[in-house]
């Protein structure tokens, strides 16, 4: 007999990167991977399929799969797929909503329920094991599950708060991949300093400012253009960032202020694309 379950989860967006300091802080996007799990009885493998993406790596969704089924004493073998809305190796954490999402997945597939924070954890578990992160990405875990603001400890896997907030947000995606795999940490830790101050930003709810600080600082460190960032605020936003380790960059606020930002950016003109969306409050299903 064959099991089918389903799942989905968001994609985020930085308002600290934790790879500095272990802390960190990210929002819920809008934009969201679908997850399909189809599971029979057996040792056979599991074999993952990305929609579009014929030659990206599987190893993650698959290891999500196992890590859940192994939990449970199960074996099975099958198939994982994902679709997904979120521009991969971009800095939008498309690999913290494919854990998620496969996850979920998962247990819907074996009737069986976990503790919505272990769940994240498991996917952080994957991400490690899959060799896709540097602190686990506990926040981005945490911020594509939950939805709204999170803050984190990525050392510990501390969920300090998660805040709903209602703010649009405009996203732009240049052409070049980043994975954060690949990124310097030796020189994001040198910023450290200037990080901390971010975080006391953070902690006093002023997430927008954080988040420009953050990006001017990881921009400096992992060596991306902050031209986007200045166009963003000669139009009169508040908060913009590069997301995690790049390239792409978020920006947050006003409906009307997005407009004149995603004209700006437009006529910046390096190719890419522009993506109008929301913070998500409601997170994975
Ligand atoms: N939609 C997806 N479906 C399946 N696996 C994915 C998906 N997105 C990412 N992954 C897996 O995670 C790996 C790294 O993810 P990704 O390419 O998104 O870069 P990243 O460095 O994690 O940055 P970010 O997730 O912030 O964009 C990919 O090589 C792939 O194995
Ligand atoms: O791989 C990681 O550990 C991380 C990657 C980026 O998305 C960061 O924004 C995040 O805070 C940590």
């Amino acid at each position: 007999m064959t099991v089918t379950g389903y799942g989905q989860a968001l994609g985020a967006g930085t308002i600290l990167n934790a790879i500095s300091t272990w802390k960190g802080a990210a929002f819920g996007l809008d934009l969201k991977t679908f997850a399909r799990v189809e599971l029979s009885q057996g040792d056979g493998p599991i074999e993952g399929s990305i929609e579009e993406n014929e030659d990206m790596d599987t190893t993650l969704i698959e290891n999500a799969v196992g890590i859940t089924l192994d939990l449970f004493n199960l074996k099975m073998q099958g198939t994982v797929h994902t679709r997904s809305e979120i521009p991969h190796a971009s800095g939008l954490k498309s690999s913290s909503a494919a854990a998620n999402a496969v996850i979920i997945a998962t247990l819907d597939a074996i009737k069986e329920s976990m503790e919505p924070l272990d769940m994240v954890k498991l996917g952080v578990e994957a991400a490690k094991k899959s060799g896709v992160t540097i602190t686990g990405a506990f926040d981005d875990a945490c911020a594509s599950f939950f939805g709204g603001v999170v803050v984190t400890d990525n050392r510990e896997d501390i969920l300090f708060k998660r805040i709903k907030k209602d703010s649009e947000v405009l996203v732009f995606v240049p052409p070049q991949k980043a994975y954060s795999s690949d990124t310097d940490v030796a020189r994001s830790k040198l910023i450290g300093p200037w990080i901390d101050m971010a975080y006391d930003l953070v902690i006093h709810r002023e997430f927008e400012k954080a988040m420009t600080l953050n990006g001017f600082l990881y921009c400096g460190a992992l060596g991306f253009d902050t031209e986007p960032m200045m166009i963003a605020l000669e139009s009169g936003i508040e908060g913009v960032t590069l997301s995690g380790t790049g390239p792409a960059y978020v920006a947050m606020g006003d409906s009307s202020v997005l407009d004149k930002v995603a004209k700006a950016w437009e006529k910046g003109g390096t190719g890419g694309k522009l993506i109008r969306t929301k913070i998500n409050n409601e997170g994975a299903i």
